[in-house]
């Protein structure tokens, strides 16, 4: 597998963030309408993430026969808005949230549909606001990815990130109060 993926050297010390879920609990959305995660999405992959031990986060999702993109196979796309997904999660184990700045992905086995795919996304390291990730997918043995992924994530203030966009949201009045609360 090839990768230009590099994480430097000189990195900040990572702490689990105290209001972060314990190992084994189910992580809160980050937007109900979250294509990834959101559970009132309408089309939406709908992931469940659970925080892992250490700075790890964990998913499953069923390779729908909707999602083919070759025939019988999944389509990379949704695998890397799978990745993306339970990558940037990763973020709220340490701190505020992030978005993702760069995502790269390397497809090693086709992923037939009707299979089940889980995913594990660990912490590289972070430096200054920036997180670094990997994102490993299998259907069955972990010692065999199917699909390796990669990215950075930037930390942001959300409120002041999506203050201009968040009229164009699906999101109901309320959550959409909250969010602008100063
Ligand atoms: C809320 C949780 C959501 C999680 C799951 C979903 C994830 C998503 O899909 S998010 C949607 C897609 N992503 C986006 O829309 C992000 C668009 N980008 C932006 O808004 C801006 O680039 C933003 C706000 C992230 C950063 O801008 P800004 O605050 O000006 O910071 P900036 O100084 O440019 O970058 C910060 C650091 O990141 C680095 N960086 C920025 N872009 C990249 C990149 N593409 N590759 C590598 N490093 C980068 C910069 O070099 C800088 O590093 P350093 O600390 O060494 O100087």
């Amino acid at each position: 597998m090839k990768s230009s993926f590099v994480v430097p050297t000189d990195l900040d010390p990572v702490q689990r963030h105290p209001k972060a879920a314990k190992a084994g609990e189910r992580m809160r959305m980050h937007n109900p309408m979250c294509f990834g995660c959101g559970e009132e999405s309408p089309n939406g992959l709908r992931l469940e993430m659970f925080a892992g031990e250490e700075f790890t986060v964990d998913a499953a999702m069923r390779v729908q026969t909707q999602f083919e993109g070759g025939p019988g196979v999944i389509h990379g796309g949704v695998l890397s808005t799978a990745f993306d997904d339970v990558m940037g999660m990763v973020p709220l184990l340490v701190g505020p949230s992030a978005v993702t700045v760069h995502l790269e992905v390397d497809y090693i086995k086709p992923i037939p549909v009707e299979t089940t795919l889980q995913f594990r996304a660990s912490l590289l390291g972070r430096q200054r606001r920036k997180i670094y990730t990997e994102g490993i997918a299998h259907y069955g043995d972990p010692t065999q990815p199917v699909a390796v992924a990669h990215g950075i994530f930037v930390t942001i203030n959300a409120r002041e990130h999506f203050a201009d966009h968040l009229e164009n949201s699906q999101l109901s009045d309320e959550y959409k109060r909250r969010l602008s609360r100063p």
